[in-house]
């Protein structure tokens, strides 16, 4: 019979090493369960935590849960960042060079977009995890991310759209499903650019215009030229990074809407931008290149037209000493139309109404309420056609269009001459100069002091929205206008040749 003295006796009556045996049994049972223990807890929670997979934990797939963690933080960063520019609060810019594909720096249609702060935080946690090799799969030489790509990523962030995280949203996903979604978000069209495939009116383009673009793309349209605009357009037609419309003066806007965009019909809204401004060669190219065209008659109204349908648009203003311009346009009307009041015996009368009615100051002061002046790169004509300083206002007006300012060459050119079409007619001889408009002195004069209050303004507004320096401006044109005078000979008789 069993009896727990007899136990005992029997216990203590084991071997030594018997007895040591046992203790060893015991003590390595109970280590493995308190093992066991720990990890089901751990696992546990590890699971649950964004650092594993839910399916493993292995140190790769650890450091991609970490890798997703600092992309959402850097997100967030990014978010509060745009909240903070469109309430207007300033926030400071981190170290953040942006070097635009083909784009020269100092004045793109992307250095317009704000956040680079942000980015440049997202930027550098990316850079940090593909330097650690933090996906766990560290990329051979030649596969890794170009500077584009990576800036195009930073974009698709700022536009806070093109991201978004499959429905369920889940860091669960497995391996293959995660390098997709890199593989996607390197050369996935912009927000900007899939709402622009599908426009076919301005309503259209004018929402899609808000969203997020890569760098290197442009907003359809993206500038308007305005005055002694024929050799800058078939400057800037002959750049790779410029689309220009089909015919240089659509007048669409003027002629065809009557000054109000809401008013512009479908049909004519299409031809307008798919048959004239290339819309579909645009979408075709990824956006990347620049429309422009350049109706003359935009300059009067542009900002009943422009501003509430393209509010991104650049307006490039190029004005010309007034008289010289109003003779210009009254000679071209004549020379190639045969039409309006210019005749050598009515250059005075002539002048002097187109003059009172087609002023500079008023259409510009409505440009400049209409866009910010950041949009509107103003030029004296007298600069951009002179030998000293040509090369130099076209390589700024390139620079501030967001295209390489080298190309397509940095000489204007020289067309719509009075000459051209007088050599057309076959009035005039290769190498001959037109004949100049005979004016009395003091009816020269009287046309100075009519235009100079006007041109005063237009150097005053240029000054005050820091566009031009408006002194130098107005010397410019007083000395137009002091070397006609002194032309005119003693008799008080002038002939006068614009500038
Ligand atoms: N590079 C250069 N240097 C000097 N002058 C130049 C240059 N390019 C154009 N022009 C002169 O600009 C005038 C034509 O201007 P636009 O093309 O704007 O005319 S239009 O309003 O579009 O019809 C026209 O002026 P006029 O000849 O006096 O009529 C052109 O001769």
């Amino acid at each position: 019979m069993w009896s727990p003295t007899k136990a005992k006796g029997a216990a203590a009556a084991k071997k030594p090493e018997q007895q040591l045996f046992l203790a060893a049994v015991y003590a390595l049972c109970l280590a493995a369960a308190v093992v066991g223990l720990a990890r089901t807890h751990l696992l546990h929670n590890f699971r649950a935590s964004p650092l594993c997979d839910g399916a493993s934990c292995s140190v790769s797939s650890s450091l991609r849960g970490a890798q997703q963690l600092l992309r959402e933080a850097a997100r967030k960063v990014a978010a509060q960042h745009s909240e903070a520019m469109a309430l207007g609060i300033p926030v400071q810019r981190l170290k953040y060079e942006k070097s635009m594909a083909g784009a020269p720096s100092g004045g793109g249609e992307d250095e317009e977009e704000e956040g680079g702060g942000a980015d440049a935080v997202l930027e550098e946690v990316e850079e940090e995890l593909a330097a650690a090799g933090a996906d766990g799969r560290s990329q051979p030489a030649g596969t890794q991310r170009s500077e584009e790509e990576e800036e195009q990523e930073e974009q698709e962030v700022e536009a806070g759209s093109s991201r978004q995280e499959p429905p369920g949203g889940d860091e669960e996903g497995a391996e293959g499903e995660e390098e997709e979604e890199e593989a996607g978000r390197t050369s996935a069209p912009s927000p900007y650019q899939l709402a622009v495939e599908d426009c076919a009116d301005l309503a259209c383009l004018s929402k899609a215009g808000r969203l997020g673009m890569h760098p290197g793309q442009f907003r359809f349209p993206s500038f308007f030229i305005k005055c002694a605009t024929t050799s800058l357009f078939w400057h800037l037609k002959n750049h790779p990074q410029v689309l220009a419309a089909d015919n240089k003066e659509p007048e669409f806007f003027s002629d065809d809407c009557g000054y109000d965009p809401a008013a512009c019909s479908r049909k004519d809204t299409r031809r307008y931008l798919f048959d004239t401004m290339r819309l579909g060669e645009a979408v075709e190219g990824g956006m990347r290149a620049a429309a422009v065209e350049a109706s003359t008659h935009y300059g009067r109204n542009g900002h009943l037209l422009a501003a509430p349908v393209f509010p991104w648009l650049k307006v490039i203003i190029s004005m010309r000493e007034p008289i010289s311009r109003a003779i210009s346009m009254l000679a071209h009307n004549l020379d190639k139309h045969g039409s309006g009041c210019l005749t050598k015996d009515s250059v005075f009368k002539c002048l002097e109404r187109d003059l009172q009615r087609d002023t500079y100051g008023r259409p510009f002061a409505a440009w400049l309420d209409a866009y910010p002046p950041d949009q509107v790169f103003l030029i004296q004509y007298e600069n951009i056609t002179s030998t000293a300083h040509g090369s130099d206002v076209l390589h700024a007006i390139k620079n501030r269009l967001g295209i390489d300012p080298e190309l397509p060459g940095s000489d204007l050119g020289i067309r719509n001459t009075r000459e051209y079409h007088l050599m057309r007619k076959g009035e005039l001889k290769e190498g001959e100069q037109a004949d100049g408009w005979p004016m009395k002195k003091w009816q020269y004069q009287s046309l100075v002091d009519m235009v100079r209050p006007d041109a005063q303004t237009v150097a005053d507004l240029a000054d005050r929205h820091g566009l031009a320096d408006g002194r130098q401006w107005m010397r410019n044109w007083e000395a137009e206008w002091k070397a006609t005078l002194e032309e005119c000979g003693a008799d008080g008789n002038c002939v006068v040749f614009p500038n």
